[in-house]
């Protein structure tokens, strides 16, 4: 029997083919996409602390990972056997296998957003807890689109998996391109040639489909991104249009934030056992303390990202944090929200939403709280860049910038939400020495502005330069609390003392 070419070829032109075709795409497109926003739906279900929904979640995943998609067509297809009702949708061979596709797809789509998800480091979530973003808010604009991003070419080869599985939908009648080459060779029994036309069909799509998906693909990837020019006719916005910019002052000499009791355990051991710290406005407090005395732990309970086992913190006069110790729930959750918001919080290891541009970084919370117009944000977060001296670098992403840069985008983002007290948690501690100063400058200056400050600080000599108080901690314990002149003069057998000169021998 010899290969007839001519046959093959005409099958190119054929018009059964090329609208079979395009049910394949319409079927593949259609099934990615509900499969993508199915299958995330489920995976933050698989990790939800919702009990009944994770095993529900779990449960989908498990049995329709394991069912043949060959049997699920065939019972979706038949089902108005049981439910005549269904036969409305279901009685057509697309809607049936576009339901069918589509439970099977979102089983498996649901595992790469879950790999998506599992990605996002913890920092992210922390920023967006300090700058009082909300759940819906955390997953729209900092969790789904870097999750996506990572889960994108994995999501772009479950298309092509999809593309191929349409196939299998000819069992149900649908009229896709196998079954169009079946059809013909059962007449012409040329199976070679309309097998082979078959294959260009398919090859096609995956091809063009698959092409403009990498194309969107490398669009969303910002690490390829060059940063934009620089215009400097763009910035800082008019006067009129700038949200009042500078950090806020408080009037001296009240107490901005009052921790009482406050004791944190992780299991058996306790990193804070009875600490009591008064804030006053305008103050600048160092903490220092051996690795491991509890800085981190007592900073991070302030703005509430660690719960506390006991002990309360108020804030401005208003009850903002309790143990769970304590019964008192007097704080409504929008109470609470605006004590997070009021307190600035700056990392060590920066944070920063790596697919959201510099200015973008600054303005997402006041824009999430809606603090003004999008000019007049714009205008803030230019003026706080200015002020951290990254102007200039408003339209570069994370990604392209030095330790000590980020440090001071950090920095901005949290002054754009204007908050009365600005925690700083080790913020030079991840950066290279020589970009440490850049960092200590901006927060010098912030002392000199009069913002009222708590900083954790390995940085002893800054510490004592800048502070009104420093807090020394050791245990969980604070042994000592006093301005860096009397502590300087601590009795040279104090066991601050002889922290202070292990650092100077180190
Ligand atoms: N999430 C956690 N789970 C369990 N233990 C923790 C956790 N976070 C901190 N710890 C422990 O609590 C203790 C205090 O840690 P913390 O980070 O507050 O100390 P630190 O004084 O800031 O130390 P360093 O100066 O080294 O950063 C340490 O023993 C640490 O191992």
């Amino acid at each position: 029997m010899i290969f007839d070419w001519h046959y093959a070829l005409s099958l190119l032109a054929d018009k059964a083919f090329w609208s079979a075709s395009w049910r394949v795409v319409e079927l593949s497109i259609a099934t990615w996409m509900i499969g993508i926003v199915a299958g995330f739906l489920l995976a933050l279900g698989k990790q939800s602390r919702i009990a009944p929904l994770r095993v529900a979640c779990s449960a989908y995943i498990w049995l329709f990972r394991s069912l043949p998609l060959l049997v699920l067509l065939i019972f979706v297809y038949n089902l108005p056997q049981v439910f005549p009702a269904s036969s409305v949708v279901l009685a057509d061979p697309f809607w049936a296998g576009l339901i069918a596709l589509s439970i099977s797809e979102a089983a498996y789509i649901a595992e790469i957003h879950r790999g998506g998800l599992l990605s996002i480091g913890k920092g992210q979530f922390e920023a967006g807890r300090a700058l009082g973003l909300r759940y819906l808010g955390l997953q729209r604009l900092v969790v789904v689109p870097q999750a996506f991003r990572v889960a994108l070419p994995s999501l772009v080869n479950e298309y092509i998996t999809i593309v191929k599985l349409t196939s299998l939908v000819s069992v149900i009648s649908l009229a896709e391109i196998l079954l169009v080459g079946e059809r013909l060779y059962t007449q012409n029994f040329k199976v070679l040639e309309t097998m082979l036309a078959v294959s260009f069909y398919y090859v096609l799509i995956v091809t063009v489909v698959g092409y403009a998906l990498k194309l969107l693909e490398q669009r969303l990837d910002v690490v390829r991104r060059e940063p934009a020019a620089f215009s400097p006719a763009e910035p800082a916005a008019s006067a009129a249009e700038t949200v009042a910019a500078a950090a806020r002052v408080e009037e001296t000499g009240r107490v901005a934030l009052e921790a009482a009791g406050l004791r944190k355990r992780y299991g058996e051991h306790e990193v804070l056992k009875g600490v009591d710290l008064k804030v006053q406005a305008g103050e600048v407090i160092s903490v220092i303390g051996p690795s491991g005395s509890g800085k981190t732990s007592l900073i991070r309970t302030l703005n509430g990202l660690e719960p506390l086992d006991d002990g309360e913190i108020v804030l401005h006069g208003k009850l903002f944090q309790w143990g769970a110790n304590k019964a008192r729930r007097a704080v409504s959750h929008r109470e609470h929200m605006r004590g997070i918001v009021d307190i600035g919080m700056v990392f060590q290891s920066f944070n920063l939403f790596p697919h959201r541009s510099v200015l973008d970084n600054v303005t997402l919370a006041p824009r999430y709280h809606d603090r003004g117009s999008k000019a007049a944000l714009r205008g803030l977060g230019m003026e706080m860049l200015s002020k951290v001296g990254m102007g200039a670098h408003a339209h570069k992403y994370p990604h392209q910038l030095s330790g000590g840069q980020q440090q001071r985008v950090a920095i901005a983002r949290a002054l754009a939400m204007k908050p009365s007290i600005v925690l700083f948690d080790e913020p030079t501690s991840a950066l290279d020495p020589e970009l440490v100063a850049e960092v200590l400058k901006v927060i010098e200056q912030l002392a000199r502005e009069g913002m009222t400050m708590v900083i954790v600080t390995h940085e002893i000599n800054f510490a004592f330069r800048i502070s009104d108080r420093i807090i020394f901690l050791e245990n969980g314990t604070i042994v000592a609390d006093a301005a860096p002149r009397v502590m300087s003069a601590f009795d040279k057998d104090s066991r601050v003392a002889h922290f202070l000169k292990d650092l100077q021998l180190a």
